[in-house]
């Protein structure tokens, strides 16, 4: 008997060990694609966590290739540098990568909590078709022309509050500023509520964003515990109800919750037909979605709204961190594009803002340099639905494909000497010689970033009516080389501190 009973617990320790040990590591050998050593139970996490995503995934690149497999948990994803096979996963071949990676683990539990539905970076494919072709129209060019006075409104403000700055000799924390201008932009021209969070209302709302943002380890815990989907539901709901970010979340939801039912209470109709008004006018009549339709339940509306509220917040707030910073550091290129600025008024004016910030190429420029050294959006991904062949690269159905988009932007083969700050990279002269795929700040291909026009016209437009009067200086609290805090979205790990002077313009 004991005899049995001892075979039966080597069986069961078998068993243990080969599912959850074993073979889920066995994934990407079975494809004949590399990937680094693994520990039982913990894939390459703690890689990640000794030098951080962005190094481990370097140093792999180096030592497997292009394309390579690794673990976070017993979660595959495959990391693809390559940007050929790149452009047939996000443009050629869509139709198979139209999903990104599946929300699962402590954050669906947290957003449950919160009564957030699926937000639309995680949209399956029929959800994610249906809500883009309701959303997009509030993108367009003409629309938005038609909100770039609420943005002047916003510009002016900021002008005032860095009058306070430029008076400080040691300058002050601009990336927490530039939040706040960010969350006041999106407020006002998405959903219609004028809201003046830079002088200091409503501040718990980017206090909220800003919580949802920070990585943490509540998203590497949540891929830990896919190879025991029970330990989700579990550890799920008793942390959910304790933690700040279920909070956050929370707060953010109560927010859009209000401002929709402000918006139904109105008994007029709304004539500036932004992004909210889109969502609402698509309302299922009782949430019945049929097949087909353009149309949103309830929850959709608020879940959708959430998101664009602290999309819009976050990766606009870094990208002008991260370019004031850029400029401060090199005071040659920022002189550069104070004179151009200062040389189009002189010839235009009166021309708008809107106008001015869409018309001087080295902005452009800048903008486009800031991003490929701090990429606001660190990666993406996208799911494969069926096994295909690449390159000659077998991608599994189910594989999460990981797109490195920080990696990318410096890597040495595309990008000559990637660490320096040159603009002139992105002039018509020199654009041509780097890959369409080695520099993809919002993406690529259909499922990009819908808000690419919207966040550019934000921040032309804060930096034409900044650079006009002032000029960004390193401070003695300013940290170089500046420290990134990266999980899907990159930012500043301790604020950016800059002096503000006058330009003298
Ligand atoms: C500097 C600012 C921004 C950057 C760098 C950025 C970057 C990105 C990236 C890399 C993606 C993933 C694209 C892909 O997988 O191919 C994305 C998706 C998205 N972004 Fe942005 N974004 C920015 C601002 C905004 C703004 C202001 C909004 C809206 C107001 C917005 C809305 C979205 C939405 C809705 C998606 C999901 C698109 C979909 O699944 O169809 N983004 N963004």
């Amino acid at each position: 008997m004991l005899y049995l009973g001892g075979i039966c617990f080597l069986i069961t320790l078998f068993l243990f060990w080969y599912k959850f040990m074993y073979s889920p590591y066995q994934f990407f050998k079975k494809f004949g694609l590399h990937s680094p050593p693994t520990v039982p139970f913990f894939g390459n996490i703690f890689d990640i966590f000794k030098v951080g995503s962005i190094c481990a995934l370097k140093k792999w690149s180096k030592e497997y290739g292009k394309v390579f497999g690794y673990y976070i948990g017993a979660q595959p994803y495959l990391a693809v540098l390559d940007p050929d096979i790149l452009k047939e996963i996000m443009i050629k071949k869509f139709d198979n990568f139209t999903e990104r990676k599946k929300e699962f683990g402590f954050l669906t539990e947290i957003r449950k909590k919160a009564k957030i539905s699926s937000i639309m970076l995680s949209m399956n494919k029929q959800d994610w078709k249906r809500t883009r072709a309701i959303v997009n129209p509030a993108f367009s060019a003409k629309k938005l022309k038609m909100v770039s006075p609420l943005i002047e409104r916003s510009c002016d403000t900021l002008v005032e509050i860095f009058s306070d700055i430029s008076r400080k000799n040691n300058g002050a924390e601009l990336w927490r500023i530039f939040g706040q201008f960010s969350m006041e932009v999106i407020l006002a021209t998405a959903f219609g509520c004028q809201v003046n969070i830079l002088k200091g209302e409503k501040n718990f709302l980017t206090e909220a964003a800003t919580g949802i943002f920070t990585p943490n380890l509540y998203n590497l815990l949540s891929d830990l515990c896919t190879q025991i989907p029970f330990s989700i539901k579990f550890f799920g709901l008793f942390f959910a109800k304790r933690l700040k970010l279920t909070q956050y979340h929370s707060t953010a939801r109560n927010f859009i919750f209000h401002v929709i039912n402000q918006r139904h209470l109105q008994s007029y109709k709304n004539t500036n037909v932004d992004l909210l008004q889109l969502l609402m006018e698509a309302k299922a009549e009782d949430d019945q979605i049929c097949p087909g339709s353009k149309q949103l339940t309830d929850e959709e509306i608020t879940s959708v709204s959430l998101f664009f509220l602290l999309v819009g917040y976050d990766t606009s707030a870094s990208l002008l961190g991260f370019t004031a910073y850029l400029l401060a550091m090199n005071p040659d290129k920022q002189n550069k594009l104070s004179q151009e600025i200062n040389k189009y008024y002189q010839c235009n004016k009166d021309s708008s803002l809107y106008d001015a910030a869409h018309s001087i190429e080295y902005l452009d420029w800048v903008i486009k340099e800031s991003q490929r050294i701090y990429a606001p959006a660190s990666m993406t991904f996208r799911e494969c639905e069926n096994t295909c062949t690449i390159n000659g690269v077998t991608i599994p159905a189910g594989c999460t494909v990981m797109i490195p988009i920080q990696v990318l932007h410096q890597s040495v083969e595309h990008w000559e000497q990637p660490d320096i700050f040159r603009p002139e990279r992105f002039s018509p002269h020199e654009k041509e010689s780097h890959h369409l795929m080695c520099f993809m700040p919002f993406g690529a291909g259909p499922r990009n970033c819908i808000g690419i026009k919207f966040a550019l016209m934000e921040a032309k437009m804060c930096l034409t009516s900044l650079l006009r009067k002032y000029k960004f200086e390193k401070a003695p609290d300013t940290q170089v080389p500046l420290k990134t805090r990266i999980g899907l979205t990159q930012s500043p790990a301790n604020g950016i501190f800059l002096r503000v002077l006058s330009n003298g313009f």
